[in-house]
């Protein structure tokens, strides 16, 4: 196959005025939804991104984590004190910085879907991103993978609990060695998998450095946006904010993340969010149980191995040095993390200067809170057994008196709800969400593969004229 060149000057460049469809966001989702819509060639497709283009092997290497103030490749939001809220911005979005864990939810996390969801239409879309060769690279991670921690983790839980075949895809209650979306430990993005094979197509137009402001109505009819030009020679030509440009489509379809889609909707359509001025998402919040460890160890894949249990606790044994990108985290040079993914906690969003997005958390109720503080405790157990001994220094365990979030806030438009199954805004016409927004439950795992997953339905449903 002969592959049309693309470079950098692919995304820069003049703005179209006006597309049929103007996607916001080229994350996780976004990626996946151009490719889709694109391919009817006839159907022109506006693909907009606030970040600068491609991350390059430095920022996609697994085995950091690059959401530190220096990374070009991170939106920093307005978090609780103390704590951090980020989100990846740029092609591929979070997908060119996350933890690289590509697990789907389990077959029963689907039954409260709307109709058009069953399991096997969920399947037939995770197997087109998940199977072995597929685009995402998905596959288990192996025992080069693993480090001390993560060895003793899988001995000591091999003989407590269930344990999934590596090679089945669907998770289960036990042990679940973590699927991995990488290739030689670079991840691979959404936007490598599906947004740069499309961008030979004529009718698909993608544009870094844009910020969408604000979308643009006529009543209760969404006709276009408002975006500004965040280039350097952009904000020469006005010496402040950079330039606006309307842009007139059909249809806006919002992938910019639960919290940039939050904070464009919260810029121009109050009357979405309601009275309250908050949009209320659901987190998966998280008590880490640091140690010290007795020896350093080379980095590795962050997170290669969890344990799911009965109650919808997620155990997860991070790599050597994940506590370094933790604001304030519990002392030690190691942690495991104790996440409650059935019980998710509500997350308010509320506007923030500059395109960010204020975050709040509410203290978790009793019935969600007293499960994560027991497994936390189950896990300073499994520190001091016997798997541990060659791992863990003595006397350093402690557990975070802090409950954290998993940088995962979704389901603040669940369908079903506040959109329609795909992802329809209810009361606006011509205005779509297709991100973690629209996710109507919490999910036994995290939600990247499942984002994914459903921006794919979505997009394959849409082009079929659904
Ligand atoms: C540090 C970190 C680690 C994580 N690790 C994992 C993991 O290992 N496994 C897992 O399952 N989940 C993980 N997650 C969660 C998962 O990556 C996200 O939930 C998922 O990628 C979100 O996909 P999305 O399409 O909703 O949004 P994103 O992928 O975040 O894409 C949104 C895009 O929209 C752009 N955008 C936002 N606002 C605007 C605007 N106004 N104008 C133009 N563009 C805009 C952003 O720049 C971004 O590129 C992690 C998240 C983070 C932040």
């Amino acid at each position: 196959m002969v592959r049309t060149p693309v470079d950098e000057t692919s995304v820069t460049g003049e703005i179209p005025r006006r597309a049929d469809v103007v996607i916001v966001g080229a994350g996780s989702a976004g990626s996946v939804l151009a490719d889709a819509l694109s391919r009817d060639g006839t159907r022109s497709v506006l693909l907009l991104e606030q970040g600068s283009g491609w991350p390059d092997a430095a920022v996609r290497d697994l085995r950091t984590l690059p959401i530190g103030a220096s990374s070009g490749f991170v939106t920093v939001h307005d978090a609780p004190p103390g704590q951090t809220v980020v989100r990846g911005r740029g092609l591929g979005g979070s997908s060119a910085i996350n933890g690289g864990y590509f697990l789907r939810w389990h077959r029963d996390d689907f039954a409260g879907w709307p109709t058009g969801w069953g399991v096997d239409d969920v399947e037939t879309a995770y197997r087109e991103l998940d199977e072995s060769g597929g685009p995402m690279s998905v596959y288990p991670f192996g025992e080069d993978d693993l480090g001390p921690a993560a060895r003793a983790f899988e001995r000591f839980w091999s003989t407590r609990v269930p344990v999934r075949e590596v090679t089945d895809r669907w998770p289960i209650i036990g042990l679940n060695r973590v699927l991995g979306n990488n290739a030689h430990r670079l991840r691979t993005t959404s936007a490598e998998a599906f947004l740069r094979p499309a961008l030979a197509r004529s009718n698909l137009v993608v544009r870094t450095g844009i910020q969408v402001r604000e979308i643009l109505m006529a009543g209760q009819w969404a006709t276009g946006l408002r975006a500004t030009g965040l280039r350097a020679t952009d904000l020469r030509a006005t010496g402040s904010g950079g330039v606006d440009t309307d842009v007139a489509c059909g249809e806006v379809i919002l992938c910019a993340g639960t919290l940039g889609t939050a904070g464009i909707l919260l810029r121009s359509i109050p009357e979405v969010i309601g009275t309250s001025g908050v949009l209320v998402a659901g987190e998966h919040r998280e008590v880490l149980v640091g140690y010290r460890r007795r020896s350093a160890d080379d980095p590795r894949p962050l997170l290669p191995t969890v344990v799911h249990t009965d109650d919808g606790i997620e155990i997860r044994c991070y790599s050597d040095d994940f506590q370094r990108y933790v604001t304030g985290s519990a002392g030690g040079s190691q942690v495991m993390g104790v996440c409650g993914m059935l019980h998710a906690g509500p997350a308010r969003l509320s506007s923030a200067s500059g395109g960010s997005v204020r975050v709040r958390f509410d203290d978790l109720d009793e019935s969600a809170a007293a499960p994560l503080w027991a497994t936390a405790s189950d896990v300073v157990d499994m520190l001091a057994s016997a798997e541990f001994d060659e791992v863990v220094e003595p006397d350093s365990i402690s557990v975070d008196p802090v409950i954290r979030s998993s940088q995962h806030a979704f389901g603040s438009l669940p369908m079903g709800v506040r959109t329609d199954w795909l992802g329809g805004v209810v009361g606006v016409r011509g205005l779509r969400v297709v991100d973690g927004s629209i996710l109507p439950s919490p999910g036994r795992s995290g939600p990247h593969a499942t984002i994914m997953m459903m921006a794919r339905r979505i997009g394959v449903a849409l082009a079929a004229g659904h």
